[in-house]
């Protein structure tokens, strides 16, 4: 669970990833549209109609899919219908033939425009379809009107297959490197989520990412249980064993939370001998049992090698939290209840 909320703020990262496709989807829609205009009103009075009408046209087209974009916010749609457009509007241009018979110099920049917008795989697969479109239109020439010269029509369709594949080669390391930056930065952010000691979550986890993901997802927590436990007399055990013992204690605790609650709670180790079991979904009840069987089990386990019968207990507090803003103030509560079951005699539960 901890390593899945880590991932989920990774999405600052694919919030990164979109707002380049989204400039990308915008400068293509508004420039393409307004060069479309352009050349569209220099050709009004071209002899042939579909010149202007495929300028026109395609601009408005470009025009319409960002505005779209604008107000439904799909991004995916939207890029895959700029796809779709570019793609009409090369196949169109070129069977046309273009100002001049020009239409070929204007093909060049769409196979990185196709790979800023789709990503890998499917740009590839889109720039294929596109070549392979090209170079029946340019090897048939009794399909289109345009005239081309097979020397150029060669040149042509060589130069393309060097852009694509040098933009093929470019957009997969990047993204490669992306997700090895990615993993990274993940594995870092769990470092530092995470004690050294006994491997369970820090103070910082539930800080930097506990208390976001319940703020901004309630719903995904509460009814949210706080199991505050702390050692008992563990002085006392570090004065008479030695340090080295006092830390086993630690670890061997930490993987019994560990075989005790479920894949979507959460142990962490926030002081010396000090534990908070976070557990969502948990009404008072339920959470007051995990802490009595985690007790008895405490209590009942052979922790220390150097002495069988030396008993280690802990103590526990229990509090439920409703909200996120609510969270400190269980925390408190739990930590009263913690101190009651500690004058209270120790090795038990409060809550
Ligand atoms: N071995 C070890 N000891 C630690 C660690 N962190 C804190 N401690 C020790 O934990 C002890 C905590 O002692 P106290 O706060 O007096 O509490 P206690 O002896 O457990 O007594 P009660 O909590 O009242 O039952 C101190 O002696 C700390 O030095 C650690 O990482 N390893």
């Amino acid at each position: 669970m901890q390593t899945q909320l880590i991932k989920h703020d990774k999405k600052q990262v694919d919030k990164i990833d979109a707002r380049r496709r989204h400039y990308i989807l915008a400068f293509v829609s508004y420039i393409t549209s307004l060069v479309m205009f352009i050349y569209g009103i220099k050709n009004i009075h071209a002899e042939e109609i579909l010149l202007p009408v495929i300028l026109f046209g395609t601009g408005l087209l470009f025009l319409v899919n960002i505005i779209v974009f604008q107000i439904s916010d799909n991004l995916d749609r939207a890029c895959a219908v700029e796809a779709i457009l570019v793609g009409f509007f090369v196949l169109s241009l070129v069977f046309q033939g273009g100002y001049n018979n020009t239409a070929l110099y204007w093909v060049f920049p769409f196979p990185a425009i196709l790979f800023g917008l789709l990503g890998v795989r499917k740009a590839l697969i889109f720039n294929f379809l596109l070549l392979t479109s090209l170079a029946v239109m340019l090897y048939i020439p009794d399909l289109i009107p345009a005239q081309y010269k097979d020397a150029e029509a060669s040149r042509f369709i060589a130069s393309l297959v060097i852009v694509i594949i040098v933009c093929w080669i470019n957009d997969f390391y990047r993204e490669r490197s992306h997700q090895a930056m990615d993993k990274l930065q993940e594995s870092k952010e769990l470092q530092a989520n995470t004690d050294a000691l006994t491997l369970l979550a820090n103070r910082r986890f539930i800080d930097s990412s506990l208390m976001p993901n319940l703020a901004e997802q309630p719903e995904l927590f509460v009814p949210l249980a706080l199991i505050m436990c702390d050692i008992d007399h563990f002085k006392r055990l570090n004065d008479r064993y030695g340090h080295n013992v006092g830390d086993d204690v630690l670890k061997a605790i930490s993987m019994l939370f560990k075989r005790n609650i479920r894949q979507q709670d959460f142990a962490c180790r926030i002081g010396g001998e000090e534990f908070l079991l976070i557990l969502p979904h948990t009404n008072h009840t339920d959470a007051l049992n995990v802490a009595e069987k985690i007790r008895q089990q405490v209590s009942q386990e052979k922790m220390l090698k150097q002495d069988k019968h030396y008993q280690v207990t802990a103590s526990f507090g229990v509090a439920i939290c409703e909200s996120a803003e609510q969270y400190d103030e269980a925390l408190k509560l739990a930590d009263k209840m913690l101190y009651s079951a500690k004058n209270a005699g120790r090795n038990q539960v409060a809550g």
